[in-house]
């Protein structure tokens, strides 16, 4: 007990460094949590100062005095600061703190340097740069943003050792004859005691601070999980997209509700079939190719537009977006699938492409569509050396048919009309309509005047029977003017233009007649 009370000042000393050595070691093998390496820096700083600080001072009489007085409380100082720092940027990471021990450190180094002129004064200037940076810790820790128990409880300590140093700076203002560094006596004793039990106090509490952080931020890891999986199941849950996983081996593992009502089939019978097994007959073979590549990591993304099918037999048309995703050894390689039915849109893309090349009345090829058809035979019958007829064929007195019965009648009869025409040539000729009731014929087939002349006689002889429109029974003969390639002509303007003169031919000559652009031909008389 006697020790106790007045042990040996230079032992406690000794105890101070070894107990800051050993602090050090203890902290470099303990693993922090990311982010809270600067406090924990910090803290190691702090106790490395200290540990200097109190070998310098416990060395005093061996090392000069202006190095075992000066550097030694400059580097208890600097200790001090850098370890209340680290508690401050636990939680609080402002560089304004930093600025702030800094300034009351070098204020206590200069105040040391000028004033310590006695024992007393040096305990007493001492005691009051360490007391005034635990006090700042303390109000600083008591003042953060959500300070927990421990936090405070922590704070409290160093309020304690603050309050003890005040006490010791009384005392040596007091009494200067009765105190000095190394003096034993209770006093001295008491303070080197609490100096040694603060420091096994703040490095503990410095560990559990580190650790509550550590568990805090670990808690709103979770949290912030678990809010995005319940994200994540409601969007895989709800999506208006099939969603899927499927193994290295191309097995699903994971489908959503909307897979199922995509495929006609339920959850539990997608999930352990091969994906392929959706994919349709004819690009399966492709699509086995895609997922090996995907697997296999030979790609990373895939975006396509592939044909499905269900079990009933019937199709659809998905958008295919995969992902290739490695999860560690756990589930090793996966392909992440989302399926967009597109079925509407692609129909709608056939109907637009088809709108785009064809009468939205008859059905039958437009002037753009026939355009490129006549250039292309324009092509081959210049290669091939052959010839090809272009018919122009007009409705005669058609407009009578719209002022009589209305022009709803008329889009029927003009409907009639183009399925005559059409049946009268060849699947390999085209039939387009050009104007109202224009309607041009290429007959790809045909290559001399003679046979052109018994198409378009044909065509002519197809309207000599009543057309039943409604409940009308209508009567129309068409004219028609043949073009002959290459001989009226070697470009579409060309020919255009010689079918359209000998359409003309016929109606001046009496309608319902077929003329040719550079041979006179009477078809009545046929
Ligand atoms: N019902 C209907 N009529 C159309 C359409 N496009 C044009 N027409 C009409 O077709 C008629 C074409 O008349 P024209 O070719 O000028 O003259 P026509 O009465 O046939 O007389 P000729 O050609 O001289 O024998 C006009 O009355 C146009 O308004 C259409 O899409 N539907």
């Amino acid at each position: 007990m006697s020790i106790l009370l007045s042990p040996d000042i230079r032992t406690v000393i000794l105890l101070l460094f070894a107990g800051n050595l050993l602090a050090i070691v203890m902290l470099s093998a303990y693993r922090r949590k990311e982010g809270l390496e600067l406090a924990y820096r910090r803290y190691i700083a702090g106790k490395i100062f200290q540990a200097l600080a109190w070998m310098l001072i416990g060395a005093r009489g061996t090392i000069p005095d202006w190095l075992s007085a000066d550097v030694g409380n400059g580097s208890l100082y600097v200790g001090f600061a850098f370890e209340g720092l680290a508690f401050v940027l636990l939680e609080r990471r402002e560089k304004k703190f930093t600025r702030l021990y800094a300034a009351v450190t070098i204020t206590g180094i200069f105040l040391f340097s000028m004033f310590s002129t006695t024992p007393a004064l040096r305990v007493a200037l001492s005691s009051a740069s360490v007391g005034s940076i635990t006090a700042m810790t303390a109000i600083l820790m008591l003042y953060s943003i959500q300070a927990s128990r421990l936090r405070v409880l922590v704070a409290c300590f160093y309020i304690a050792f603050s309050i003890m140093l005040a006490c010791r700076v009384a005392y040596a203002v007091l009494y200067p004859n009765q105190i000095s560094v190394f003096q034993n006596g209770p006093i001295q004793a008491f303070t080197y005691l609490m100096t040694f039990a603060f420091t096994l106090v703040g490095g503990a509490g410095f560990l559990l601070l580190l650790k509550e952080q550590s568990d805090d931020a670990l808690a709103i890891a979770v949290n912030e999980l678990q809010i995005r999986e319940t994200l994540l199941t409601n969007i895989f849950n709800t999506s208006s997209v099939a969603i899927f996983l499927a193994n290295d081996d191309g097995y699903i593992s994971m489908a959503n509700q909307r897979m199922a009502e995509m495929f006609g089939r339920t959850i539990d019978s997608l999930i352990g079939s091969p994906y392929l097994d959706c994919v349709a007959e004819a690009q399966k073979d492709e699509a086995h190719d895609q997922l090996q590549k995907l697997l296999s990591s030979e790609i990373s993304f895939l975006k396509l537009e592939r044909e499905y099918s269900r079990p009933d037999g019937s199709h659809f048309w998905g958008q295919l977006t995969a992902t290739h995703m490695h999860d560690g050894q756990k589930v090793g390689h996966q392909l992440v699938g989302v399926i967009a039915d597109i079925t509407d849109l692609k129909l709608a893309e056939v109907n637009m492409r088809k709108m785009a090349h064809h009468d939205p009345l008859t059905g039958l090829a437009n002037r753009a569509l026939f355009s490129d058809r006549l250039q292309q035979a324009m092509m081959v019958a210049k290669r091939d050396q052959t010839r090809f007829a272009l018919l122009y064929i007009d409705l005669d007195k058609f407009k009578l048919v719209n002022d009589s019965f209305g022009h709803q009648v008329g889009d029927k009869l003009l409907q009639e009309v183009a399925l005559r025409i059409s049946r009268c040539v060849r699947d390999s000729d085209i039939v387009a309509r050009v104007g109202g009731d224009e309607f041009v014929v290429l007959l790809r087939s045909v290559n001399t005047t003679e046979n052109a002349l018994l198409v378009a006689e044909k065509v002519r002889i197809s309207h000599a029977k009543n057309f039943k429109i409604e409940e009308h029974d209508l009567a129309i003969s068409c004219s028609i003017g043949v073009a002959m390639y290459p001989d009226d002509g070697t470009s579409e303007t060309e020919l255009s233009a010689k079918s359209d003169e000998a359409m003309y031919k016929a109606k001046h000559g009496g309608r319902d007649q077929v003329q040719f652009a550079t041979i006179t031909t009477t078809n009545n008389s046929l």
